[in-house]
């Protein structure tokens, strides 16, 4: 569905990514983990179009992004950043704001819309906190708006970038279950930064480890190899400490 093809990428003219081949196949869930500074972001950035490639293209359903006109692209894929700005809105504002791909200037919101986005704030669980201004918000609350924001978004392409900062334990796995919800019961494809070792292996079906611009290893979750790649990258010991038949607990060490 998405395909890198010999991408490259320079921060100040220096090359961090050269020559990235990768497919992301339409309605998988891949997580992204590596360490600190390894380009997980770059990447997610490259894919939104919000970073251009120095050189090679990033194909979505055979077209060059970079060639998509922009509300087009906007239907396709939608992103959630590490640091996103905060709009000076209401949380309801915000999320109605999320179907601005469907809109055309001052005609006003269809009955789709309403729908969408009365949808989106019940199932990112926004509901009680409506109307606060989103300056108000914890940030595990804002967080959940920009997750009502990209469902109001309705794009068949979800990046996520950290989802689960701050989130609390309870709230992560519930924003993990919605993700996997989307997935199974919508078919959306979903590309995640994830720090969590546990919820990136318990969630996605493939993942990608990268380490300095470079991708180590691109497998199925499940895969022994990827957990042997994963301790030599993070110099830690990882080790499954459960064999539940849904989920499995690891445990890291250094
Ligand atoms: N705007 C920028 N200008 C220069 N260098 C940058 C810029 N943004 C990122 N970098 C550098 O590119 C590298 C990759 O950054 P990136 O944010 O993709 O890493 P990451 O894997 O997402 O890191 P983290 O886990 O810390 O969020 C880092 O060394 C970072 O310092």
């Amino acid at each position: 569905m998405i395909r890198f093809e010999h991408v490259a990428y320079s921060y100040d003219k220096i090359p961090f990514i050269e020559d990235m081949n990768i497919s992301f196949e339409k309605g998988r869930i891949t997580a992204i983990i590596g360490p600190n500074g390894s380009g997980k972001s770059t990447v997610i950035k490259l894919l939104a179009r919000l970073l251009k490639p120095s050189r090679g293209r990033i194909i979505l359903k055979g077209q060059d992004i970079s060639s998509i006109r922009r509300k087009l692209f906007a239907r396709e894929i939608s992103v959630l950043l590490q640091s996103s700005h905060i709009p000076d809105m209401t949380v309801e504002q915000a999320v109605r704001s999320g179907r601005y791909p469907y809109q055309s200037f001052l005609e006003p919101a269809s009955h789709e819309d309403q729908l969408i986005t009365e949808q989106a704030i019940a199932m990112a669980d926004c509901n009680w906190f409506r109307e606060k201004p989103m300056c108000q918000l914890s940030g595990g609350e804002r967080q959940r708006v920009f997750l009502a924001m990209i469902l109001a978004q309705d794009t068949p392409v979800i990046l996520l970038d950290e989802p689960t900062a701050y989130l609390d334990i309870n709230v992560s796995y519930d924003m993990m279950e919605l993700i996997r919800e989307l997935n199974e019961k919508m078919g959306k494809t979903v590309v995640m930064v994830l720090h969590d070792m546990n919820l990136a292996l318990n969630y996605a079906d493939q993942v990608i480890l990268m380490d300095q611009g470079r991708i180590v290893s691109f497998n199925s979750a499940a895969d022994q190899g990827l957990h042997e790649r994963i301790g030599e990258t993070f110099g830690v010991k990882i080790q499954s400490v459960s064999q539940e038949e849904e989920s499995q607990f690891y445990y890291l060490k250094r």
